[in-house]
């Protein structure tokens, strides 16, 4: 007797997809520039030396594995928020955030999702940029909220549609939801200047911000900088939420590192926000993994380890910087008389390509190159040895 019968074939994920379908290919040249994890110009993954060192610090400790509490490791949470706003921000001194450590940045978006959905007054719909990480849609949707969006990413000039942006977020109706990526945003790479941020801030619309930071670090290489339009919309009075994510900037993509903040009005506003929060995550999770979470804490909290992990976040941001350079260089020894000025305008792990639904169809074809649909390609992906076959690649599909 089958109790699954109704179960359909779903398709694949978008992004994780292409990965299995990499693996499948058996064209030595192969690449993979889908799922945005950092690979080094030797096309390896990468573990961060202060990680390792981390590692070896815990260890020597011989520490239990008795349960963390439900919202995590405390060192954990205090670090990651300070690591977002700022040691000496007034939120923090005067305690109205509450920090709880998550399932990564899945997990912390979700956790924000839910809450949303079990406590915000306002509207149930979410306004997403267009076009955003594929992966916001199912969860805020499967959080039982409703998907809107608002003008982003530009196509005719591969940048930022500021004014499009700007006129959507000013119709948004009041007490609706806005998610905003704080830096290298996914998929375009296209961020808001500081200056068109401040615009963004100053739209007469009582919006409650969601802020997605997965890439604090790694998209300019600056701590500080990344984080800087997360700092500015809290100076100007927005009670935000937060998402962070260790994947990226510190590489602990499998351990599964994040946060999910919420500015509140005072202390005693996020002692009520964090007894629900608790409540919601007890049921689900009951409380999170400790390992990445030691290891991202005692990176944060060793002044040498977090001095050195800032040099590994600003080299690896570097390098991406040097692909995009490579890249355009390579289109143009190629013979594209294509503008490519948007691959090295583009800021973080992706680059909008602009190239069409087919034309990726004929990349991973005729050239076993890898990219998800939409044209998004992760540029840890490239390395010295393989950016001319892939410049000679997008050439080719594109001239
Ligand atoms: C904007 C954004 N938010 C959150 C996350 C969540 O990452 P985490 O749960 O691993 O912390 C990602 C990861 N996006 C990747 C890098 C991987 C993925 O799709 O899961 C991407 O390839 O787009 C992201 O790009």
């Amino acid at each position: 007797f089958s109790w699954w019968g109704g179960v359909q074939m779903g398709p694949p994920d978008p992004i994780l997809g292409v990965t299995e379908a990499f693996k499948r290919d058996t064209n030595p040249k192969k690449m993979n520039l889908g799922v945005g994890a950092y690979r080094d110009d030797k096309g390896k993954p990468f573990v961060l030396s202060c990680v390792r060192k981390a590692e070896a610090l815990i260890a020597a400790k011989q520490l239990d594995k008795e349960y963390l509490p439900i919202g995590g490791l405390g060192d954990f949470t205090k670090a990651c928020a300070q690591l977002a706003l700022g040691a000496n921000n007034e939120v923090l001194s005067s305690g109205r955030n509450i920090t709880v450590q998550t399932i990564s940045g899945t997990g912390s978006l979700r956790i924000g999702a839910n809450f949303l959905s079990r406590f915000h007054g306002g509207s149930r719909d979410v306004y997403l940029p267009k076009p955003s990480w594929g992966n916001h849609t199912p969860i805020f949707r499967d959080a039982g909220m409703q998907l809107k969006a608002y003008r982003y990413y530009d196509p005719s000039t591969c940048g930022f549609d500021f004014r499009g942006a700007l006129e959507d977020i000013s119709k948004i109706p009041e007490q609706s939801v806005i998610l905003l990526h704080a830096c290298a945003h996914n998929p375009t790479g296209v961020d808001p200047k500081q200056e068109q941020w401040k615009e963004i801030s100053d739209i007469k619309r009582n919006l409650l911000v969601f802020f997605d930071m997965a890439y604090q670090g790694f998209a300019s290489g600056d701590i500080d900088r990344d984080a800087w339009a997360v700092r500015y919309f809290i100076e100007q009075g927005h009670n935000i939420l937060l998402s962070q994510s260790f994947a990226k900037n510190m590489g602990l993509y499998g351990e599964r590192v994040g946060g999910f903040t919420v500015v509140c009005k005072d202390i005693e506003e996020s002692k009520r926000v964090e007894s629900q929060l608790k409540i919601l995550i007890r049921p689900i999770y009951s409380n999170p993994p400790m390992n990445g979470a030691r290891i991202a804490t005692t990176i944060l909290n060793t002044p040498e380890l977090r001095l050195l992990w800032l040099e590994e976040v600003h080299g690896m941001a570097n390098r991406i910087i040097k692909m995009r350079e490579q890249l355009v260089a390579g289109l143009k020894k190629s013979g594209s008389s294509h503008n490519w000025q948007h691959v090295i305008d583009q800021i973080g792990m992706f680059c909008f390509t602009g190239l069409k639904p087919e034309q990726v169809e004929r990349l991973t074809k005729e050239f076993s190159v890898y990219m998800t649909k939409d044209g998004r390609i992760s540029m840890a992906g490239i390395s010295s040895g393989n950016v001319g076959y892939l410049a000679e690649g997008i050439h080719a599909v594109t001239k």
